[in-house]
């Protein structure tokens, strides 16, 4: 993470499996659900509104009652001209879409003049709502401006599902039983370049500047949102060396829970074999305190090296001299089957035979 960050492809950052796959089915097919909290002025039991016609807008009923409603001179039962329920804005505005495991996502739009206490009224009777229509979970959106609503959604039981740099989402289980919504990121994701140079048998390496002990190692570093793993380790090595590389293959995946240095998450350290295209070293020097071209038999050799970078080093030297047929994952783009996108696919090398064959004896 020499530079500063680049995503080589922001669209798939922002667009992710959830929000194609679930909230698009709905919009294709125009299904949703919507609820309403209570309005200025309205019963104090949360008036509920009936499922609207699909495509009819309920900002704009909402917004028509609330308007007859204050020319009437309707007042809260109060009276008290501060009150939340004398705001002429409208209170409590809620919009949900059906998701397809009958579920329903909220965005909270414009509340600018909603005070948190009328919008747990409002929240409130939207969940009662939900829960008549048989709903299993609730999303709820929070843009993070808006965090006031935060506290009084968790008092009516929801929880953090996670939050990104501009918004929090929550969401509450309404459903049987223990909730069933899948989690959020478990992993964090780190690649390292074992960048080898057949013809001199020498192998890239460095020693981080910021660790306790310094080792040799791999350079690499964490993979960036809609990164592919070759395409880190190859950036990570350029901006950690200076040296240029090409991916060939995928040499190994380490796996290691509660990481100290992934937030307390699971860490998944892959480290790629790649071919260089360039031997001036010119390193980092805010990440790197040394960074040489070593004979792969050293570093096979030297005690001076982290466990996994020795065992991957035995084993670029056991493809060395075998071929590196007999260690290498490749990659392979295919072509994924309902969303339209192409994935990589790492795996030992199938014969073309093996790739177009129907029927196996
Ligand atoms: N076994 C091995 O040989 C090693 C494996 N790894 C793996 O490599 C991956 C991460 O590689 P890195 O080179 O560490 O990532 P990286 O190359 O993306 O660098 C991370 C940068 O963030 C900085 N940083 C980290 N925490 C910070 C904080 N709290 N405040 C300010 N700056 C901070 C570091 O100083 C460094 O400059 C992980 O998957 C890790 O498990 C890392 C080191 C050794
Ligand atoms: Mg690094």
């Amino acid at each position: 993470m020499a530079l500063p960050s680049r995503n080589p492809n922001p669209t798939l950052r922002r667009v992710g499996w959830r929000s194609s796959k679930i909230y698009g089915s709905d919009l294709r097919s125009g299904a949703q659900s919507v609820i309403w909290g209570r309005a200025s002025g309205a019963s104090r039991d949360g008036a509920v509104m009936p499922p609207l016609p699909s495509g009819v807008c309920w900002r704009a009923v909402l917004a028509r009652a609330h308007s007859a409603r204050l020319s009437s001179g309707s007042r809260g039962a109060s009276g008290d001209a501060g009150c939340a329920q004398d705001h002429p804005a409208v209170v409590g505005e809620l919009r949900g879409e059906l998701d397809r495991f009958g579920g329903v996502s909220v965005r909270l739009g414009a509340l600018d003049r909603l005070d948190a206490a009328a919008f747990q009224r409002g929240l409130q009777a939207a969940i009662q709502q939900w829960r008549s229509e048989g709903r299993i979970a609730v999303w709820l959106h929070i843009p993070i401006l808006q965090s006031r609503f935060i506290a009084p959604a968790a008092s009516l039981g929801f929880c953090f599902h996670h939050a990104v740099s501009d918004s929090s989402t929550l969401t509450l289980w309404l459903g049987e039983g223990p909730s069933r919504l899948p989690g959020y990121a478990t992993h964090q994701v780190g690649v390292a370049g074992a960048v080898f140079d057949e013809n001199t048998r020498k192998i890239l390496v460095v020693q981080d500047r910021n660790k306790l002990k310094n080792m040799w190692k791999f350079p690499g570093g964490l993979s960036e949102p809609g990164e592919d793993i070759g395409d880190t380790a190859v950036r990570e090595v350029f901006e950690e060396t200076g040296i240029k590389s090409e991916f060939r293959s995928l040499l190994s995946i380490r796996q290691q829970h509660t990481n100290p240095g992934a937030f307390g998450k699971s860490d998944m350290y892959i480290i790629c074999r790649l071919q260089p295209c360039s031997f001036t070293i010119n390193f980092c020097q805010h990440e790197c305190l040394r960074c040489e071209w070593m004979d792969l038999n050293d570093l096979v050799k030297t005690e001076n090296t982290t466990p996994i970078t020795s065992r991957v080093a035995r084993l670029l030297l056991y493809g060395y001299r075998e071929g590196f047929d007999k260690i290498d994952l490749t990659m392979e783009e295919l072509p994924a089957v309902y969303t339209g996108l192409f994935y990589k696919l790492y795996h030992r090398k199938l014969p073309d035979k093996y790739k177009t064959m129907t029927l196996m004896d």
